[in-house]
């Protein structure tokens, strides 16, 4: 009953268009997770979405009203560089081109945060990017997702946002943000097509103005009546 098709009408304009159909839920779990986090069983949210589609900003909203906590994954990848730790150059490197660092790295950061923090309940944001970063983190984790926001914005408003971030980032150049969207649509895309078949993706037009998403986001957050 699922029905997702892309729609790519040009080079610089592609969207997703997500038919959410599906309401069947996989509570398959990986017993016996050699993982730290078997024990603490937090509740996850991924928040995912092209580069500059807002998950940063909604995040940011979502953890003033709904107590959760935030963890970035790219904000912890970028920690790890400025930590001097041994991967430090394999990530930056990696970042500077928008290629999607090993799960492996991105996993033990992820872990540790949560270990760290008090919090049961936390947003991923920017994760899981690729299936390889999905497979692994449910194998190693034994975490389900209770359910993915999909932030669904166009390419050229993606582009406009993040020109205009003046984060000071390496990779908001015109060059790498090209690399990122062609990333997220040979690789990110079927990780959300995955959790869509599973029934757990809730999708927001992310095109609209900052208080407006928000407004559909507190919805996907409202518990159900
Ligand atoms: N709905 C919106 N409308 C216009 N600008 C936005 C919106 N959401 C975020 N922004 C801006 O766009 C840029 C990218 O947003 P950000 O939240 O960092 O995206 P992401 O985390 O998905 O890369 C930031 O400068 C942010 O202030
Ligand atoms: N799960 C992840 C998340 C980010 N990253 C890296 O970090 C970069 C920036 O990701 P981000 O989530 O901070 O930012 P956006 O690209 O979403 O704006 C990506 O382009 C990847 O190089 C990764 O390798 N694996």
């Amino acid at each position: 009953m699922l029905n997702i098709s892309r729609q790519i009408s040009s080079s610089r304009q592609r969207f997703l268009h997500i038919e959410l159909m599906g309401t069947v839920v996989d509570s398959s779990n990986k017993e016996g997770s050699k993982s730290v986090l078997s024990e603490k069983k937090p509740k996850v949210v991924f928040v995912l979405g092209g580069p500059g589609s807002g998950k940063g900003t909604q995040c940011a909203n979502i953890v003033e009203h709904f107590g959760y906590t935030h963890l970035s994954a790219g904000d912890l990848l970028r920690a790890e560089i400025k930590s001097g730790s041994k991967n430090g150059t394999m990530i930056q490197n990696m970042i500077s081109e928008g290629i999607i660092v090993p799960s492996e790295v991105t996993i033990k950061l992820l872990e540790k945060a949560i270990m760290e923090n008090e919090n049961d309940k936390f947003l991923i944001d920017g994760f899981p990017r690729n299936e390889e970063n999905r497979a692994a983190f449910e194998s190693v984790t034994g975490i389900i997702p209770e359910f993915v926001l999909f932030f669904d914005c166009s390419e050229e408003e993606m582009e406009k946002r993040l020109l205009g971030r003046n984060q000071g980032r390496v990779d908001d150049n015109i060059e790498t943000i090209r690399k990122r969207f062609k990333v997220f649509v040979d690789s990110s895309l079927a990780v959300i097509e995955y959790y869509n078949s599973k029934g757990k993706v809730k999708k927001i037009d992310a095109g609209k103005p900052v208080g407006e998403v928000f407004e559909a986001v507190k919805a996907a957050f409202a518990p159900a009546k």
